[in-house]
Order: C-alpha cells, then structure tokens, then sequence
C-alpha cells in the first residue's frame, strides 16, 4: 500500500504534475482584514503573510498611493481570501465597511537620529484621521496599531473612539509583538537553547526603555548571569534603532515587523473564531499600574481581549526598569489623549 502510494507520487513528480501547493481552505468563518497603508514598506508584506493565512476570506489594501498594484499582485496567490485594493480617502469607507480586523502600519517611519516621538507630528494625524474613519465605518472592528509611536497612537485611537461613541477597549491592540520576536531571537542565541521553544514576556510600552522584557520568566530558563541579561534587555529595547542605523536613512523594520504584524493579527484571527488559549503581549487599556495604558500578556478570544494577565514575580532589575519607564510611558499617553482632544 505504502509501497504503491510512494510509487505514484514518484510518477506524478517525474511528469511534472506535482508542482503546487495548495493553502488549506477549510480554516473558519468569513473573515475580512483591512490593512491601512498596505502599500508602505510594512504593508506590503503583511499585506502578502496576510494573504497566505486561511483564517482570512476578504483581504482590503488601502492606501493613499499605489494600493492597485499591490492588490492586483498580491491577488494572484491562488489562496482563500479574495483581494480588493482602495486608494484615496474616497473609498476609505469601502476598505473598512465590515472588516473584523483592522491593521494600521500607516504613517512615516524613523531615520538616524530620531526617536519614535519624533514622529508624533506627522502620525497622530494620520491616526486620528483613519480611526474617525475607522468609528464611522468598521466600529465593531479589533484594530491592530502599528504606526508609531505606539505608546501615543493607542491613546489617541482610543479617544476618538471614544468621541465617536464607539470605544471599547476590548478591541484596540497596540503592536507589541515585534519586541516579542526580538527578545525571543536574542535569548535563544546567548542562551544557546532552540528558537522556537523560547518564550519571553515583553511589557510596559514601544519606544526604549518603555519596553520592558522579563527575562526572569523566560522559557526555558538558562540562568543567565545578569551582565548578559542587562545586556539583552539594552538590545530589545534598542532593536528598532539598531535596524533604522542599518538602512541609514531608509525607513526602519519592515519585515520583521511585518512578520510580527501577521502573528498578532492571526492570534485575533483566532480569538475572534474562538480557538481557546491564545495568548499574546499588547499594549492595550490596563489596570495592571497605575497607567491607563500598558503592554502586558493577554488572552484573546471572541471579543477581542478576554483577560489582561498580571505581571508575575519581577526581579530587582525588571523591578527598578518598571519604575524607570513609567514616567517617559506616562507622559507619551498623556501627549496622545491631549492630542486627540484638542485637535
Ligand atoms: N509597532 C511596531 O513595532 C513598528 C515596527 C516598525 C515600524 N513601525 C511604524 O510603522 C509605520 C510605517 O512604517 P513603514 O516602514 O511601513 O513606512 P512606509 O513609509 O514605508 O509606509 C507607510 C505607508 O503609509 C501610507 N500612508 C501615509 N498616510 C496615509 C494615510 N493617511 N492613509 C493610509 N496610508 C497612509 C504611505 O503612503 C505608505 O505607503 C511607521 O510609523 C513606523 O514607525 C511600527
Ligand atoms: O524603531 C522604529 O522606529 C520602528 C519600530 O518601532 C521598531 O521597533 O522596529
């Protein structure tokens, strides 16, 4: 029998018939993605990881420039989900109307010498403008917010949903995950211990020393003297400004964070069709401190986030770095709730 099935799959190969590989089809309800500045260096290939994942059936590229060609590109992949591209502001409501997930990576990205914060001016503009969109077309939507900085995008989305009558806070995510990936790939290496069992938490915020990885609940645990924890905790919180010095001049991350953007947008994926136990670090509303915003474990299901877990132990070095980020995360909230009230 074995013997019969491993023969016709060598005739098959040897007349050039096995050639493709077919996504799975069967993956769930009708779920529509929209992604926001699906044409920029992010965008493009979240919007590609997004077409390949069989938990999404309608895919909405929306851009100020250039969304046609990515579309009609990115809708010859022969898998689930049907393609539509939106340029302009005209059909912004087009791109949003019924869409269960919204991913934001819109906005202008760092160059050498700047902080996140540097690009308030430009992006909270952007920002405001797509969640009023966002309130009137799609209210109902989990958004995913991407577009820096996050520490102050979060807040100004959640207070135009807020004006708007459509907040909940359930359904607003600030992307944390690349911070994950990083702290992963890093432990793994100076632990000398297989990437994919690694699991480290990442909390606080998305901007330097607001971003916090607890290492002392890494798994699995290596023991690592604490010289090379204070060291991998420099590089996570420095890993955005260590690609932006790489492209010198060229925009920051954009494939790792595009993978990082298709991870957390499938966890909502799943929470919403809900797969039990899907959890993920976010920077969402909190009661976790004092700040009404902050990034910490969560668990996501059919209403967006379903538990926002504690911290768990600290140690005297992730405890001091806590203390140390609250004011800087405190006051980027604070510029972003300002923002969104007075303009
Ligand atoms: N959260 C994170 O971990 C993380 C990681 C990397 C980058 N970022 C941020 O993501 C953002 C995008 O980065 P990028 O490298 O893709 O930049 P990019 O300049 O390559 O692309 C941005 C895209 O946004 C589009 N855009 C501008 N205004 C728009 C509007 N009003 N509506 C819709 N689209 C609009 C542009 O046309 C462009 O295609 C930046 O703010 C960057 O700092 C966040
Ligand atoms: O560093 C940046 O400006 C982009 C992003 O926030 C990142 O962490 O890579």
């Amino acid at each position: 029998m074995r013997s019969s099935m491993v023969r016709s799959v060598r005739t098959a190969l040897s007349r050039g018939q096995i050639l493709r590989r077919d996504y799975s089809v069967t993956s769930g309800p009708e779920r529509k993605v929209a992604v926001l500045g699906a044409a920029g260096g992010i965008g493009q290939p979240l919007s590609l990881l997004m077409k390949l994942n069989p938990l999404v059936s309608s895919l909405s590229l929306y851009d100020i420039a250039a969304t046609p060609g990515v579309a009609a590109d990115v809708s010859h992949i022969n898998t689930r989900s049907e393609v539509k591209g939106y340029v302009g502001e005209e059909n912004l409501g087009e791109a949003l109307k019924g869409a269960d997930v919204v991913i934001i990576p819109a906005g202008v990205p760092r160059k050498p010498g700047m902080t996140r914060d540097d690009l308030f001016n430009i992006n909270a503009g952007i920002v405001k403008s797509l969640c009023l969109a966002i309130a009137k077309y799609s209210p109902n939507a989990i958004v995913n917010m991407i577009s820096n900085p996050v520490n102050s995008t979060v807040p100004i989305a959640a207070e135009v949903f807020r004006k708007a009558g459509t907040y909940d806070e359930k359904k607003l995510f600030g992307v944390t995950t690349l911070d994950v990936v990083r702290a992963k790939t890093f432990y793994a290496a100076k632990a000398n211990v297989p990437v994919a069992a690694v699991n480290v938490p990442v909390v606080g915020g998305h901007a330097g020393i607001t971003i916090l990885p607890l290492f002392s609940q890494a798994t699995p645990q290596a023991n690592l003297p604490h010289d090379d924890i204070v060291a991998l905790t420099k590089r996570t919180q420095d890993g955005g400004t260590e690609v932006v010095e790489a492209k010198a001049g060229k925009g920051s991350a954009t494939l790792s964070m595009a993978y990082a953007g298709a991870l957390f947008a499938d966890a909502c994926l799943k929470g919403l069709n809900g797969v039990p136990d899907v959890v993920e670090c976010s920077f969402v509303q909190s009661s976790v401190t004092e700040l009404p915003f902050f990034a910490s474990k969560v668990r996501l299901g059919k209403n967006g986030v379903e538990e926002v877990y504690g911290l768990g132990p600290l140690s005297d070095f992730e405890k001091e770095g806590l203390e140390k980020l609250k004011p800087e995360l405190k006051s980027s909230i604070e510029k972003g709730i300002k923002f969104a009230n007075q303009s």
